[in-house]
């Protein structure tokens, strides 16, 4: 058996599934009991992904047109439940599979954090990852009793503290020191178990921690700065990269940079695994694949609004006060400044049409996507194109991402993963129980 050579992800959040279409089921009013992602999470797991990854935001968003009701009524960023509270359920459900959730910077305090993340490394046996993010959104900072974010690059320096301290708080304890001897009645050695005494800028912490050390010994932290001061961070810290780089071009460019910084760094670059964002449609023929690409991509209100209301609430620039068929000015944020600088560039990184005419604020949000790359066809094309990419790229993997719904990921799952294994790019099965080791298998 040939190694593989692509590892995958999904990337998806605690949210309802698609419920205002075909297809949909019933788990429009049921996802909240949890059962929806565990069914999710066992259907990844069979087709062998690296790891499920839960995105996070603490806030119902009114930036849009200054009211709530585009973010309520199309459940755009809300509904959302707590990512953490569901990892323990697809931990149970699942054995191999990874499980990264996501946790700010800015508003958990380390040793909460540390605690609860070592918790449930025991829990799925050495399986949780950390998504590291700073938070982009005041409406957030804002529910825990700041007024505003800190400066986009600060919040990396007060994450790179966060970083140390709850490191320090994972180091409290030996990786022996839990003996349970009892010839002498003792459980813990309390001589392997030290205070962290960590003191930043930022954050203290003194420990020790009160649990047992992480099977894992640190969870998979995984990471998305796509800014300059982002990707540093993600240089230093990160076991795995999730990125939205548009084209094979950035996708190198990227892969290249923050390999080359994680070397300055001192790491060795192959210990990170950078997975790019993509969003296979796929059909039955090639043809059916590419009608149902362009049909998702007209330009009708529903998309160009959810596109604008998602930039507005994660960049904190009301876009619904634009001129829809001029382009749009400049703008500048403190939230998500790869999104915008993304979305500003135009999908594919072009800001004009065919014509040479700039596109409007209605034209760049209709065609706007994260995706990396387009992967358009039949499970055999998108895994042909899929080992392409991965060949000009030099590595690591894809992050899947989508409609959220049974049948969009079985497509995903039992359609391409297959075509996928066909040619020896996807793993078989596991070659061990933990993420990390996963990870690192190739
Ligand atoms: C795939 C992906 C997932 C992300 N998930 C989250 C998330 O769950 N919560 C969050 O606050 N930010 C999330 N972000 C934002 C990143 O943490 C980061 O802020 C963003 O990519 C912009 O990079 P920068 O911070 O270096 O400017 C995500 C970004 C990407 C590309």
């Amino acid at each position: 058996m040939s190694t593989p050579r692509i590892h995958l992800g999904w990337f998806t959040s605690f949210r309802p599934p698609v419920w205002s279409s075909h297809w949909t089921g019933s788990d429009s009013d049921s996802w909240a009991d949890g059962r929806f992602h565990v069914d999710m999470a066992r259907a990844l797991e069979r087709a062998g992904f690296d790891y499920l990854m839960l995105e996070d935001s603490s806030m119902v968003s009114d930036i849009y047109g200054g009211t709530t009701e585009f973010d309520l009524a199309k459940a755009q960023y809300a509904p959302k439940h707590d990512p953490v509270a569901l990892v323990p359920m697809l931990a149970a459900a699942t054995t191999r599979l990874g499980i990264v959730t996501t946790m700010s910077t800015s508003f958990y305090p380390p040793y909460l954090l540390a605690r609860v993340v070592s918790t449930l490394d025991h829990m799925s046996h050495g399986r949780v990852g950390w998504n590291v993010v700073t938070s982009s959104e005041d409406r957030a900072a804002q529910n825990f009793g700041m007024d505003a974010l800190p400066p986009h690059d600060e919040r990396y320096e007060r994450a790179e503290e966060f970083v140390e301290a709850v490191d320090a708080l994972w180091k409290s304890w030996e990786p022996d020191a839990l003996v349970m001897d009892t010839a002498s009645n003792t459980y813990v050695d309390h001589t392997k178990v030290h205070d962290a005494n960590y003191v930043g800028k930022f954050h203290r912490t003194r420990g020790p921690l009160n649990t047992l050390p992480m099977p894992q010994g640190r969870p998979v932290i995984c990471q998305a700065g796509g800014s300059p001061r982002g990707r540093a961070f993600a240089a230093r810290n990160a076991d795995t990269i999730i990125c939205q780089a548009q084209g094979i071009e950035a996708m190198k460019a990227y892969r290249d940079d923050v390999r080359a910084m994680a070397s300055d760094a001192g790491r060795d670059p192959n210990s990170i695994k950078i997975l790019y964002i993509v969003s296979p449609v796929l059909g039955e023929t090639d043809s059916e694949a590419r009608e149902l690409d362009a049909r998702s991509r007209e330009a009708t209100d529903g998309r160009v609004h959810a596109a604008l209301a998602h930039i507005s609430a994660v960049t904190g620039n009301d876009l619904s006060t634009l001129d829809m068929d001029a382009p749009p000015p400049e703008l500048s944020t403190n939230g998500h400044r790869t999104t915008l600088a993304d979305f500003l560039a135009g999908s594919g990184g072009s800001k004009s049409n065919e014509d040479g005419t700039p596109k409007t604020l209605r034209q760049l949000a209709a065609t706007w996507s994260i995706t990396s790359v387009p992967l358009v066809g039949t499970p055999e094309t998108v895994a042909e194109q899929m080992e392409e990419v991965i060949d000009a790229v030099g590595g690591d993997g894809f992050l899947m991402t989508g409609r959220l719904g049974r049948r969009y990921y079985t497509e995903v799952t039992d359609g391409l993963v297959p075509a996928l294994r066909r040619r020896g790019l996807v793993r078989e099965e596991y070659a061990h129980s933990q993420l990390r080791d996963n990870l690192l298998d190739f």
